[in-house]
């Protein structure tokens, strides 16, 4: 756990009023948070709550039915390209080409994103991420842990403001995940930036995040310090609180449907 952020800090995300719908289903429905510089945001829910449709409208993926999100201060919707070259992201279900070298991929998207020094800036990544030893391997061939080190390493090539991680430790051995952890809390320390993440372990939650959002039908239901909000809810730990929002979709605080 790192000392708290400071409030005053600028937003690095802010989200406004946020809505996508799929016909008469409302998959995300108004859902308004920030994200703070040095700040990592943990965005919690059941299956099917919203969390990816939430990030995949950050991404400018999918096209928002209502609502704003600003990176960095700057307006998705109007100025898409400066707002997403401040942004990148890692999730297990988008792995990196499998037939590219892991220095093929990092190149490969070096350029895309216009890196500044790339081959130093890969050699740093490398390292950080103890990947080194497999520059030559086609990315296709390394074990799901490998890949997902190499994956956050193309997510910190352009030095993101706002980095998105969707599950990041999911394949990971304990040992390789809680490293992972801790490389991921030092990036929000040092860097510029701020992280929003997603995991379905209450532990690491806990351990990692600095403040939490638990998403439930497209709706934030609670948002807190995870080591204070089950106390103040009454549950004994995240995961029972975590439990009891996810077979409760209503409003948690008041039991209104
Ligand atoms: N293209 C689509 N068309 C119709 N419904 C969709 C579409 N994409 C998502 N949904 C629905 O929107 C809801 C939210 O889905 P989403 O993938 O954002 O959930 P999630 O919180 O990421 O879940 P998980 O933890 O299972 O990954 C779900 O009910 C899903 O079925």
């Amino acid at each position: 756990m790192s000392e708290a952020p400071d409030d005053a800090a600028p937003l690095v995300l802010s989200v406004e009023r946020l809505r996508k719908t799929y016909g008469d289903t409302a998959a995300v429905e108004d859902v308004s948070f920030a994200v703070r510089r040095h700040e990592l945001v943990g965005l919690l829910g059941p299956n099917g709550a919203g969390k990816t449709t939430t990030i995949n409208m950050v991404l400018g993926v999918l096209e928002p039915s209502a609502g704003s999100i600003a990176i960095d201060g700057i307006d998705l919707a109007r100025d898409r390209a400066r707002a997403l070259a401040r942004t990148n992201f890692a999730a297990v279900y988008a792995p990196l080409p499998g037939n590219l070298t892991v220095l093929q991929n990092l190149r490969f998207f070096g350029r895309i994103y216009a890196v500044d020094a790339l081959e130093s800036r890969i050699e740093r990544l490398l390292e950080r991420f103890r990947i080194a030893q497999f520059r030559h391997t086609k990315c296709g061939l390394l074990s799901s842990g490998e890949q997902t080190r190499v994956s956050l390493a193309k997510a910190l090539l352009n030095d993101p403001t706002l980095l998105l991680l969707d599950e990041p430790t999911a394949s990971l051995d304990p040992a390789t995940a809680q490293d992972l952890r801790e490389a991921i809390r030092a990036i929000a320390r040092e860097t510029n930036g701020g992280i929003l993440w997603t995991s379905h372990n209450m532990y690491e939650v806990e351990e990692v995040c600095d403040r939490v959002l638990f998403l439930s039908h497209g709706r934030i239901l609670l948002e807190g310090d995870p080591r204070e909000l089950p106390a103040q809810h009454g549950a004994a730990s995240l995961e029972e609180l975590f439990i009891r929002v996810a077979r409760e979709p209503l409003d948690f605080n008041t039991g209104v449907r």
